[in-house]
């Protein structure tokens, strides 16, 4: 995926400014950056939802999944296809076998089969999230664009989430871009961190090399320590706020 100088306006608000950025199959790249930075605009706009400005290619086939932010309805259904669910049970359950357990492995894959039975609008605002992430992986795609997709699970879940993710991509050769506030989870999990402050690109790079006490003063307004992890892996430890900046607010 090659993204060329893309700038996103909402009338005069400038929220994507002329960023450049590459990202291949089988990595997981990182989207970190203050609120309103610009990362669930540049998402939409790679997932073909968003106009902008530059360019945006993506070479070779396969679908892209793409989980929106907003915890309202999430479901990639068209408004027929969701009409005609209500008729599923009168028209029969003419879905082949094989679909079924696809959608059955997806769930399992996130240890969510348990729900399958059950109403979306009954299931906690994290088992949804699980579940429009199932909807995704059942469509074996090449490409998962997530904005935020642990923000509503807990700890384990996020944990157990970010690893299947990494495996995926490992294993799959599955490009998956995330936007994520949590900077630890980021470092553990993502091969690239790219950083966006008020819609520029700021840094992207490896964990270690991005995460640094100077760029978290810089970008959010913390004095923090960065140590290293015993896997391996920066650890960001905030110390304080500093006073705000006026410059450096999204
Ligand atoms: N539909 C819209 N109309 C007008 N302005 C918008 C719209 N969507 C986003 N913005 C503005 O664009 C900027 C970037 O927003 P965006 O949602 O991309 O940021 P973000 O980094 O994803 O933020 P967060 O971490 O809070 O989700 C913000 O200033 C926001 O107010």
């Amino acid at each position: 995926m090659e993204i060329e100088d893309v700038s996103i306006r909402y009338g005069t608000t400038r929220a994507v400014d002329g960023v450049s950025l590459s990202a291949a199959g089988g990595e997981v790249l990182a989207l970190l950056g203050p609120n309103g930075s610009g990362k669930s605009s540049l998402l939409r706009a790679v997932a073909g939802l968003q106009a902008h400005g530059g360019r945006i290619r993506r070479e070779g086939a396969g679908e892209v999944g793409f989980l929106p932010q907003d915890n309202g309805a999430r479901a990639a259904l068209t408004v027929l296809e969701t009409v005609l669910l209500g008729r599923m049970r009168a028209l029969g359950l003419r879905v082949p076998q094989a679909e079924v357990a696809r959608a059955m492995a997806a769930l399992e894959r996130l240890g969510i089969q348990g729900l399958a039975g059950r109403m979306l609008a009954e299931l906690s605002g994290g088992q949804r999230q699980m579940v429009f992430l199932a909807q995704l992986l059942a469509a074996e795609p090449a490409a998962l664009l997530l904005d935020e997709p642990t923000s509503a699970l807990d700890l384990r879940n996020q944990f157990e989430l970010l690893a299947l993710l990494r495996d995926l991509a490992r294993r799959q050769g599955l490009l998956v871009v995330v936007a994520i506030h949590d900077l630890n989870a980021a470092a553990r999990f993502a091969d690239r961190i790219a950083v966006l402050q008020a819609g520029r690109l700021i840094t992207a790079g490896a964990p270690a090399s991005v995460l640094t006490p100077a760029l978290l003063a810089d970008v959010y307004g913390l004095r923090a320590e960065v140590v290293t992890g015993s896997a391996g892996h920066p650890f960001v430890m905030p110390l304080e706020a500093l006073p705000r900046a006026v410059s450096a607010r999204g």
